[in-house]
């Protein structure tokens, strides 16, 4: 079951059409993908190694002495874009190497592929715990979601344009 703490009560509340989208359970490329009527479109701005923040393996439920282990994620930066040409969502991907074993390597070599088609291929809603904040650059979510016993860390921005888009 996913937990809800909204972070950032004093931005409350997200803007009621936002709603839906923060809380969606399932896969996020589905919604937008039927709102644009068109396949989504990834285009990716960073890919590759970086380490854990200290907030990211809280947010990924680590404890104790795991907190001061350097450890190393693979980091995948995208914005996607639904059917005009200003991206609707700012997205970026943590995946802990630990999580990068077996069938999971794929999610290294996706490319313009969207990371929704591979984690809810099986399923229509995984395991998760959300928040929801006010960033610079819109209403974000960040999920951690346990993939088969594998742990990714997802925060998506909602940008102006998505909110503007009439499909
Ligand atoms: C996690 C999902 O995948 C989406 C696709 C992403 C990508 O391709 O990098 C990143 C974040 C998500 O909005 C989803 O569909 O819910």
């Amino acid at each position: 079951m996913s937990s809800y703490p909204y972070d950032c009560l004093n931005n409350w509340p997200p803007p009621i059409e936002l709603l839906p989208w923060l809380n969606a359970k399932g896969s996020l490329t589905a919604m937008l993908e039927e709102k644009a009527g068109q396949p989504l479109r990834v285009e990716r701005s960073f890919e590759g190694y970086r380490l854990l923040t200290l907030h990211q393996k809280r947010q990924l439920g680590l404890h104790n002495s795991a907190l001061n282990r350097s450890m190393l994620a693979w980091v995948r930066e995208v914005r996607l874009y639904g059917n005009d040409d200003k991206p609707w969502v700012q997205a970026q991907s943590v995946f802990p190497l630990a999580s990068l074993k077996g069938g999971a390597r794929r999610l290294q070599q996706l490319k313009g592929i969207p990371i929704g088609y591979v984690l809810f291929k099986r399923s229509r809603t995984l395991p998760n715990k959300r928040s929801v904040c006010l960033t610079d650059d819109g209403w974000q979510r960040q999920t951690c979601y346990d993939w088969y016993r594998r742990k990714l860390l997802i925060s998506e921005t909602f940008l102006s344009a998505f909110l503007s888009s009439d499909a």
